[in-house]
């Protein structure tokens, strides 16, 4: 059985459609990547499965029942800009975030030292436990973004919501980011989304990569219609290289090949 569900989804703003007819079933523990070009619906449809959003029309299901509307301990969220409390340490932004997520208010004595013992389980966890005390702004990016992801374990949810999650970093930290994403999931036996810009990186981690897309196109009237996902690659064990992503799927946009792949994009 599908653990998410998303069937006949669409999604209009001020009767502009931004995404439409999103058909999709994951199993739990699976890695989906979501690339697409820019202002395609792939946040949109990221908040649709947080439940920020109601869809317009459609259903999706998360274990059978409808997405809870606080993510809680269902689901965890991380962005691209770091979204960590700069006026806290970084074990009270773990501190914060679990009461946060959990719902439980502000943690006073016994409680919230048992919550500090918890969150440098968590710091140990995410190799930050040697700046525990530290404040954000002294930690670099990458850090910042781990501290980031730990934020949104602490609740321990079952699914983790990444948008772009790496998009601000420089190419090295990405790398360790990446390996640092791969054991955590191996540990948590999570299922993950994740927004990429970068399709190496969505067949890197993904076990699949789902390709957002306007199938129907109006000239007189491009916001008539909405994208879906028009390809669902199956990257498990590498899947296919993705630089032979075109022999695949010849009819991938060339503008979403030179966005998401330009070192594959032909001539313009
Ligand atoms: N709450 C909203 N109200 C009105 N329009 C919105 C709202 N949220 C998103 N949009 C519009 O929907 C479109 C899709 O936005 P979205 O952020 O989902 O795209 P995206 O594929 O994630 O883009 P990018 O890759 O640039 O981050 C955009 O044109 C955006 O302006």
């Amino acid at each position: 059985m599908s653990f998410v569900s998303v069937t006949d989804v669409w999604q209009s703003y001020d009767g502009r459609s931004i995404i439409e007819r999103v058909n999709l079933d994951v199993a739990e523990g699976e890695f989906v990547s979501i690339v697409g070009a820019s202002g395609c619906g792939k946040s949109t449809f990221l908040r649709l499965l947080l439940a920020d959003e109601r869809p317009t029309r459609g259903t999706i299901r998360i274990d059978g029942g409808a997405p809870a509307v606080e993510p809680g301990r269902e689901r965890g969220v991380v962005f691209q800009r770091y979204s960590v409390f700069p006026h806290m340490s970084v074990r009270d932004n773990i501190v914060a975030a679990e009461s946060f997520a959990t719902g439980l208010g502000r943690f006073f004595g016994a409680k919230l030292r048992a919550a500090r013992a918890r969150a440098d389980g968590t710091l140990d966890r995410i190799g930050l436990a040697h700046v525990a005390g530290n404040y954000p702004a002294t930690l670099s990016g990458g850090m910042q973004q781990r501290l980031a992801i730990g934020q949104a374990l602490t609740a321990r949810p079952r699914i983790l919501l990444l948008d772009e999650p790496f998009g601000a970093l420089d190419p090295g930290t990405r790398i360790a980011m990446h390996d640092f994403l791969t054991e955590l999931r191996a540990e948590t036996a999570m299922t993950v989304f994740m927004v990429t810009h970068d399709l190496s990186e969505g067949f890197k981690l993904g076990d699949r990569v789902l390709v957002f897309d306007k199938p129907r196109w109006d000239p007189d009237y491009p916001e008539k219609f909405g994208a879906t996902i028009t390809y669902d690659f199956d990257a498990r064990d590498g899947g296919i290289p993705y630089q032979r992503i075109l022999e695949k799927a010849p009819g991938l946009a060339p503008d979403i090949v030179s966005d998401i792949a330009p070192d594959i994009a032909g001539p313009a």
